[in-house]
């Protein structure tokens, strides 16, 4: 399998790669592309860890070969946000960039499957859709928003609350990925009961964790780390399913249409990508009522984007 990251010298683009290199199944083929000059040496960085995962890095004007033959297009490029920005104050610097590098997958691996990380996250997607439909290869089983912080960091704040150890932990986070769009399910955390208050605190944490490392970071930048982490679980997880063996992420993608037209729920990963948008059960009467005041925010910034690419 070969899988390019678009965006590798950047902060997720350099953790994702290095936990690429030493995670991806032997025989691997890791492609790092990135307008940035240092991506050449990234690659030849990583290429010293010993593991039976091949690294190239191409430069600027190199993307038509960093994809070619790519199975899985992971795509962190962009601009990421400063203190007192939202995610959606990213939309006139990072449209046209995911717009530009999904042409790149439409013209040089148009079956690759593709996991947008880029924000905001609730509109590059169905730029990314726009894109592959007028370039008459979309699959929508093929196109993912990567939403996995969201459920990585739900299990280690319900870990932290409870003092449980947050591998065991499993939180399903639907919706988007931005402030109230994105919906932890906290209800269906097993074995764990919280008061109302608790769920309150914690939705809010988890809805805002992005901002609380945005303002630590005090300048510097956005999650980079968690996110590396989550996008190689991510990546890891989408490519078990290509490989036969079938799992389930929760994940942003064109599904029934029921509450949105792209939304994150549980999806079952398998040798097409999704191969089935899974339901993400009874929601309790806080989660619908979130869910109720959210959705057209969430309508909003996918008709954003699909304007734009139109
Ligand atoms: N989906 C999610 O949960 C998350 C998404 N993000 C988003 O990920 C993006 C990247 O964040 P960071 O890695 O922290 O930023 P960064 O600034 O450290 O890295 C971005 C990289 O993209 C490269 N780049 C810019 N334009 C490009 C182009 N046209 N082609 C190829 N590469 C290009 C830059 O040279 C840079 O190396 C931001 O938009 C950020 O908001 C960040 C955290 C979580
Ligand atoms: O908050 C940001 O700008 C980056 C991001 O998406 C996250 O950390 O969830």
């Amino acid at each position: 399998m070969k899988v390019a990251v678009l965006g590798a010298a950047g902060g997720i683009g350099q953790a994702l790669s290095l936990l690429l290199k030493t995670q991806l199944p032997a025989g691997s083929e890791l492609s790092l592309y990135d307008v940035a000059p240092v991506v050449p040496g990234v690659a030849v960085d990583l290429s010293h860890i010993p593991t039976d995962v091949k690294v190239t890095g191409f430069g600027k004007d190199d993307l038509a070969s960093a994809l070619v033959g790519s199975d899985i297009v992971l795509i962190p490029a962009g601009v990421p946000r400063k203190p007192g920005m939202d995610r959606s104050d990213l939309f006139n610097m990072n449209a046209g960039i995911v717009k530009n590098l999904v042409q790149g997958v439409a013209d040089n691996c148009p079956d690759a499957c593709v996991g947008i990380i880029t924000n905001p996250v609730n509109t590059t997607v169905p730029i990314a859709a726009e894109v592959l439909k007028k370039a008459g290869c979309y699959d929508k089983r093929k196109l993912f928003g990567v939403t996995t912080l969201d459920v990585i960091r739900s299990e280690a704040f319900v870990g932290e609350l409870r003092g449980l150890n947050p591998e065991n932990v499993n939180v399903p986070v639907i919706g988007g990925h931005s402030g109230t769009t994105i919906l932890p399910l906290l209800s269906q955390v097993e074995g764990v009961e919280f008061t109302e208050q608790e769920i309150k605190d914690l939705t809010h944490r988890i809805q805002n964790a992005g901002t609380e490392v945005v303002e630590a970071k005090a300048g510097g930048g956005s999650a980079t780390l968690s996110m590396g982490q989550a996008a190689a679980r991510f990546a890891l997880s989408l490519l078990k399913g290509l490989q036969g063996q079938d799992t389930i992420e929760c994940t942003y993608v064109e599904g029934p249409g029921d509450n949105a037209k792209f939304f994150a729920q549980p999806v079952r990963l398998g040798k097409n990508g999704a191969e089935e948008i899974l339901s993400y059960g009874k929601l309790s009467a806080f989660e619908q009522k979130c869910m109720d005041e959210m959705l057209d925010g969430l309508k909003g910034d996918i008709q954003k984007g699909i304007d734009f690419a139109s």
